[in-house]
C-alpha cells in the first residue's frame, strides 16, 4: 500500500465513483498541503462535487483512497466520518441552507451548539465570524429576512466557526451578483489564511479560481492538465482584510 506524503492535510488515490452507473470521477488523485487554498476546476457536471463529497467523507468512493492526516478515511466507519466532518472539517454549498425557525446567529453557532459547546460560548464564537463577514446585524434575524448574500455570509461563517482543519467549498458563491460574489470569496479567503485552514473550492469560473494557491482541472471525471499555478497573482487577489 502507497502511504500519503507527510506535508498532505488530505491526500486521495485513483478516485472512483459512479452515480447509478453514470461514471463522475475516473480515477482522480491529489494531495493538498496544509493551509492551501487549491481550486478544483471544471464546468458543470464535470464531477466536482462528487469529487469535494469523497474528500470530505459524506460519500465513499467505489474505489480509491482518501486520507486525512495519517487516518485513513475510505475504511472508516460511518459515525466516525460524520464525526471527523463535524469536528475537523467545514462545508459550504453553492445555495446557503439554513435552518428556518433559527435565528441566524444560531444557524452560524450550530456545529458548535451539535457539539455540545454551551449556548453562551457558541453564541459567542458565532457573533465574532458573523462580525467579520458583515453580517453581525442579522444575528437576531430570521433566515426569511434576509437577502440571498446576507444568508450566504451566515452559511460561512456556520462553515467557518469551529476554525475547521480543512473547509470544502463548492461554487460558495455561484448564487450571489457579481458585486456580492467578489466580497464573499475575497473574505472566505482572507479567513482562511488568517486562520490556516486548508480549503478545497470547487468552481467553474477562472476568476474565482485565482484566488487559490493552486488549481487542478477535472474534465468528464478526471484530472486534466492545468494551466500554471498563479501563487502570486491568488495571493495578491485576496490581500483584502476582514
Ligand atoms: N446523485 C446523483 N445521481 C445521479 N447522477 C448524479 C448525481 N450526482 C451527480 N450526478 C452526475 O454525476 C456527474 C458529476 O456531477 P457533479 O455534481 O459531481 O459535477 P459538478 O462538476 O459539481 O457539477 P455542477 O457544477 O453542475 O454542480 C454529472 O453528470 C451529474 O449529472
Amino acid at each position: 500500500m502507497v502511504t500519503p506524503p507527510d506535508n498532505d492535510v488530505i491526500w486521495a488515490r485513483s478516485l472512483h465513483h459512479a452515480h447509478r452507473g453514470s461514471p463522475a470521477l475516473v480515477g482522480v488523485s491529489l494531495g493538498v498541503r496544509e493551509g492551501e487554498i487549491l481550486a478544483v476546476h471544471g464546468a458543470r457536471g464535470s464531477g466536482k462535487t462528487t469529487l469535494l463529497q469523497c474528500l470530505s467523507g459524506r460519500l465513499v468512493a467505489q474505489q480509491g483512497e482518501v486520507w486525512f492526516n495519517s487516518s485513513p478515511v475510505h475504511t472508516m466507519p460511518a459515525t466516525a466520518r460524520e464525526r471527523l466532518r463535524r469536528d475537523r472539517f467545514g462545508w459550504i454549498d453553492p445555495e446557503p441552507t439554513l435552518v428556518p425557525e433559527l435565528h441566524a446567529w444560531e444557524n452560524a453557532a450550530l456545529p458548535l451548539l451539535l457539539a455540545g459547546v454551551s449556548r453562551r460560548a457558541a453564541k459567542t464564537t458565532a457573533l465574532e465570524w458573523m462580525e467579520r463577514l458583515d453580517v453581525g446585524t442579522c444575528a437576531n434575524k430570521r433566515p426569511c429576512t434576509l437577502v440571498r448574500a446576507e444568508q450566504q455570509r451566515v452559511a460561512v461563517a456556520r462553515a467557518l466557526v469551529t476554525t475547521p482543519s480543512v473547509l470544502f467549498a463548492d461554487e460558495p458563491t455561484a448564487s450571489l451578483h457579481s458585486r456580492d460574489r467578489v466580497h464573499v470569496l475575497r473574505t472566505l479567503a482572507a479567513a482562511v489564511r488568517s486562520h490556516r485552514i486548508t480549503m478545497v473550492l470547487a468552481t467553474h469560473d477562472p476568476d474565482v479560481a485565482a484566488l487559490a494557491d493552486r488549481t487542478i482541472t477535472i474534465a468528464d471525471g478526471r484530472r486534466v492538465a492545468s494551466p500554471a499555478a498563479t501563487d502570486a497573482e491568488g495571493r495578491a487577489a485576496c490581500s483584502l482584510s476582514v
